[in-house]
């Protein structure tokens, strides 16, 4: 017996080879195919008539005249596999429906939405349309092997292949060519297998879904801080632990409810009905001190909700605290900050002025000032001005320190690098400073090796530990400090002009307390204060001490105030209890206009004035020149008894040198400073 013949007529070739696949998976080679596709045909040999579409199209194709063979328009069905795709597609997303014939894309439209995916916003499309649909409105084209008929302009394109034949027809085929049907069993349970999958992962999701939103409530529980999220009808969907405790609220009946009824001293209003953000703010509630934070949330755009972050800030002072014993604990910490810097002379004020200046932003700082001057409690105070002033102050004096230690101490080593080393190795302290400040003291006694591998770290921001072989990144602002003016020690060839130049970024004067003697009132006053010592100063006792010349500046005056201290019976030192050097040796001679001053009082300027000339003239000779001589020099008329008066005040003044034998007077330094003004 011959076997049966079906003419498959399809528009589309690629639809016939869905068909042919489909009927030979069924029949396998009980029928033979003919299409369309592959004239000629001869009419009157076939069995059986498939079409792909209603009966017009068909019959475009072919002499119906001639057509005996029943016809079997085809039902066709879809592929569940290729259906997932639509599954991730958001609600409401714009799809154009894109077939060939209006009435395939009818028929798939109303397809997809029979199948559930009527939340999907569906426009039809196919060439034989009127209506040529708006591109710029659509998300996504949706065609079943038909993807150039879609619009250029479209983003996305989804194929979900050509339908295949569905259940019901291949029956129906059997049933006219008495074909058995013998597949129709697996194909059943194909069905169904492909149901049971998607059931299975939809509920997989579920699953996934339900232990994410576990997994995301004990994230948001342990947070630190409270949160809570309103969607975008006002309704609170999420309140944590955290913010239950803060506000000692009730979290889980909160869910559900109005944020108006739980949430009234909140400005939550703002951020809902503006959708702009709440910057962080302090706000009230109910006694507690409320650091908070308000977003509006927007996905894709649509404004779904606000989100509130908040803490007490009683928690935030006591983190500041540990920080701050953490730091303590480590020696890596700060005492000083700008308030705790005394002096309220111009010179001073003007100083931490520009400090501040300084502190906000990440340049080297080179200070420089004499010993003592508070080099030291401005870089700290920098560093606690500064964004840094979380992170570690480490401080390194390089005043005596040897290359070797100076180097292990600043980059580290590594296990085994010499002979002594640590096991596990060190990490130095610009590895230590990380985030934070180190503080390079004395900077113009760094050895000369050292100072190249700082200019290394300066330029490149990273370290490498003594017999390591890796650079570790270190983020660390660098301040440095000097009393020995550095451009003196370049030109002996002991400091590194570029280093100088690369620390030099932003200098910082700190002045000698001899300039600033208004200050010396209030450091007095600060420090006996802070050491609870119950002394008070007479005018005549300020006096003095405001002519010194303090070379050891802040530090000196402070070590003054502790030998006081220790010596004085009662609380009101005299003159005469000041050390000596600050009474006699030094009286009145290291302040010009003090001598300026004191020579006024004690007679004619013009007189002292002539005597320091003559004994600058000269200069020249080794020793001194004696009385009898310089007065024979002297223009004015002058007696040898007042001319020892004369030279005895010079003298106390340290404007002259007179020696103990026959040497004779000469004029000091100072003395031809006083000559100047005189
Ligand atoms: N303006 C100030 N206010 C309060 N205390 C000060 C002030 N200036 C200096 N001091 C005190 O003087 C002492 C010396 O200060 P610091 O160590 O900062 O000086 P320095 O310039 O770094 O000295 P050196 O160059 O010797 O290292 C410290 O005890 C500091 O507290």
């Amino acid at each position: 017996m011959n076997k049966p013949i079906i003419f498959i007529i399809t528009k589309e070739i690629d639809l016939y080879h869905t068909f042919r696949d489909k009927i030979h998976e069924i029949f396998g080679g009980e029928v033979q195919l003919r299409s369309n596709h592959f004239p000629p045909v001869d009419l009157e040999e076939v069995d059986l008539i498939l079409s792909s579409g209603a009966e017009e199209i068909y019959r475009d194709i072919v002499d119906t005249s001639k057509v005996k063979a029943p016809l079997v328009v085809a039902n066709r069905s879809i592929d569940f596999n290729k259906l997932e795709i639509l599954f991730e597609l958001p609600v409401g997303t714009k799809c154009l429906l894109v077939s060939n014939t209006k009435e395939v894309v009818y028929e798939s439209m109303s397809m997809l939405e029979r199948l559930g995916f009527d939340y999907l916003d569906f426009t039809p499309y196919s060439p034989d349309m009127d209506v040529i649909p708006d591109v710029c409105q659509i998300d996504v084209a949706v065609t079943h092997g038909l993807k150039d008929l879609v619009h250029e302009g479209v983003q996305r394109v989804i194929d979900l292949e050509n339908r295949s034949l569905d259940l019901s027809t291949l029956f129906e085929i059997a049933k006219i060519l008495k074909q058995p049907f013998d597949q129709s069993r697996h194909m059943t349970m194909d069905y169904v297998k492909n149901f049971v999958r998607i059931g299975r992962e939809l509920a997989q999701s579920v699953q996934n879904e339900l232990e994410m939103n576990s997994y995301l409530e004990s994230v948001l529980d342990a947070a630190q801080e409270g949160i809570i999220f309103i969607n975008a009808d006002g309704k609170i969907t999420v309140f944590n632990e955290e913010a239950s405790s803060i506000l000692g609220l009730d979290g889980q009946a909160s869910l559900g409810k109005n944020y108006t009824e739980v949430l009234r001293d909140f400005p939550i209003e703002q951020v809902m009905a503006k959708k702009e953000p709440f910057p962080r703010q302090m706000i009230r509630f109910q006694g507690l001190n409320i650091l908070t934070t308000m977003k509006p949330l927007l996905q894709d755009g649509t404004f779904t909700g606000a989100v509130l972050t908040f803490q007490d800030v009683t928690y935030v002072q006591r983190m500041e605290q540990e920080i701050r014993k953490k730091k303590l604990d480590t020696g890596m910490t700060t005492k000083y900050t700008f308030d705790d810097i005394i002096g309220h002379s111009d010179l001073m004020r003007e100083t931490r002025n520009l400090a501040k200046k300084l502190a906000r932003n990440d340049y080297t700082v080179l200070i420089m000032g004499e010993s003592g001057t508070g080099k030291e409690i401005f870089a700290q105070a920098i560093h606690e001005h500064s964004s840094r002033r979380s992170g570690p102050f480490v401080a390194v004096n390089f005043a005596g320190i040897t290359q070797s230690l100076a180097e292990s101490e600043l980059f580290g080593y590594e296990e085994g690098a010499f002979t002594g080393a640590s096991r596990g190795g060190k990490a130095g302290l610009f590895e230590l400073a990380q985030n934070g400040t180190i503080f390079l003291d004395e900077i113009g006694d760094a050895p000369l090796k050292i100072q190249a591998a700082i200019l290394r770290v300066l330029q490149e921001k990273q370290v490498m530990r003594v017999g390591g072989n890796k650079m570790i990144p270190v983020n660390v602002r660098v301040i440095a400090a000097t009393n020995k003016p550095l451009y003196d020690i370049i030109k002996e060839g002991t400091f590194r002009e570029d280093l100088y130049y690369r620390l030099n970024q932003l200098p910082l004067e700190i002045p000698p307390l001899r300039n600033r003697k208004e200050d010396i009132q209030d450091l007095a006053e600060c420090f006996l204060q802070k050491n609870q010592i119950h002394m008070r100063f007479t005018p005549e006792v300020f006096d003095r001490l405001s002519v010194y010349h303090w070379p050891g500046n802040v530090r000196e005056l402070e070590g003054l105030l502790t030998y006081l201290s220790v010596t004085v019976d009662g609380v009101e030192p005299s003159v005469q209890n000041l050390p000596r050097h600050l009474t006699i040796k030094n009286e009145n001679t290291s302040d010009v206009n003090k001598v300026m001053k004191l020579l006024e009082q004690a007679g004619d300027k013009r007189i002292f004035k002539e005597i320091l000339q003559c004994l600058s003239l000269y200069q020249g000779g080794k020793s001194g020149i004696g009385r009898v001589r310089l007065k024979a020099m002297m223009d004015q008329p002058i007696t040898e008894g007042q001319l020892r008066t004369k030279l005895e005040i010079l003298k106390k003044c340290e404007c002259v040198l007179t020696g103990a034998k026959k040497q004779g007077t000469s004029i000091t330094e100072f003395g031809k400073q006083v000559l100047t003004q005189l």
